[in-house]
């Protein structure tokens, strides 16, 4: 049986927050992600993120309950969706529960500030967010791609600290997400990445090729095994304080966490992405 990951990053709360989280949006959208939601659980991640906006709460669900594991044993994610026409946010809420098929998320974001920023409602999207953790259908509250000044504002008042904001991470936008990393930090906020293999996935031929190529032969050829560009980069994030919220939508280029773990905790870098990953 794969062990499952244990190496987390602890939240403001107290709370523990695995650092490798299997994401269900971009690669797997409005797709049914049961299957590869299983194949990650049984992989040994624990950290699941999901949103009302992708449209498949309801197979995120349904992946989680063909794993087999308890409750306790993950941690699951959805975000807040922009728009919620005649409804509260608890009720959004209650609906991804229901889709879920939980009684409760171990973390709730805010997906995009955007709408209510525009509308001037930040703080009341914030107070309604605090009113669910308060009630106990959610373990911890935090936000999706909030820049300093949108913390700044949630911040002024807040009961509660926003537990996670979950930004674009990778070496391309460091430049301008290096002061929202910065500002999480200095107030307890941890930065979960997304899009942390833009490099290798989206943007091949970019200026950090050349680099990246010369870290993976160094540690190729340290380590005396076969790495990645893409463990490379997880590793950057990790070196960062980062989660690493990552994907996938083959299901064969999971690594055993069993490896990766053992790799990370001996300071190596680590990534979902097989060996062969290149
Ligand atoms: N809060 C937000 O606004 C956002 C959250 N997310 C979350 O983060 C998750 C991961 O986001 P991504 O940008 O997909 O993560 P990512 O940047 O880690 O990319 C993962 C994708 O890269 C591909 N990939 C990895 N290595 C590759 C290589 N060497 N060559 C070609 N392709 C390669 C994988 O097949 C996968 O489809 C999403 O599923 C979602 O859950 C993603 C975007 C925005
Ligand atoms: O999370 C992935 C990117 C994203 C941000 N907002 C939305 C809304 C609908 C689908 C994807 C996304």
């Amino acid at each position: 049986m794969t062990k499952t990951t244990t190496h987390t990053i602890t939240l403001n709360n107290g709370v523990r927050i695995p650092w490798l989280a299997f994401g269900t949006g971009t690669a797997l959208y409005g797709r049914n992600a049961a299957e590869f939601v299983r194949v990650a659980i049984e992989n040994g991640i624990t950290h699941l993120d999901g949103a009302q906006a992708y449209a498949n709460e309801d197979t995120l669900g349904a992946g989680i309950k063909a794993s087999g594991k308890s409750r306790s044993e993950l941690f699951i994610v959805t975000k807040l969706k922009s728009s919620f026409p005649g409804k509260t946010i608890k009720q959004t809420l209650e609906e991804s529960l229901n889709k879920l098929g939980v009684d409760y998320v171990d973390l709730f974001l805010i997906h995009d500030p955007t709408p209510a920023r525009k509308e001037g409602k930040l703080k009341e999207w914030w107070k309604a967010m605090e009113a669910v953790q308060k009630e106990g259908l959610v373990k911890s509250i935090g936000v999706s791609n909030f820049t300093v000044q949108d913390l700044k504002e949630v911040l002024d008042g807040a009961e509660i600290v926003p537990a996670v904001n979950q930004i674009e991470l990778h070496p391309y936008v460091w430049k301008a997400a290096e002061p929202i990393v910065n500002f999480n930090k200095q107030h307890g906020i941890v930065t979960a990445s997304y899009g942390g293999q833009t490099p290798v996935a989206r943007v091949q031929g970019g200026p950090i090729d050349e680099v990246l190529e010369r870290i993976r032969e160094r540690l190729e050829k340290t380590r005396g095994q076969p790495v990645t560009s893409g463990q490379v980069l997880s590793k950057w994030l990790l070196q960062k304080g980062a989660i690493v919220v990552t994907t996938t939508s083959k299901s064969e280029r999971y690594m055993t966490l069993r490896k990766q773990e053992r790799n990370c905790i001996r300071g190596f870098s680590c990534s979902m992405f097989s060996v062969n990953e290149r």
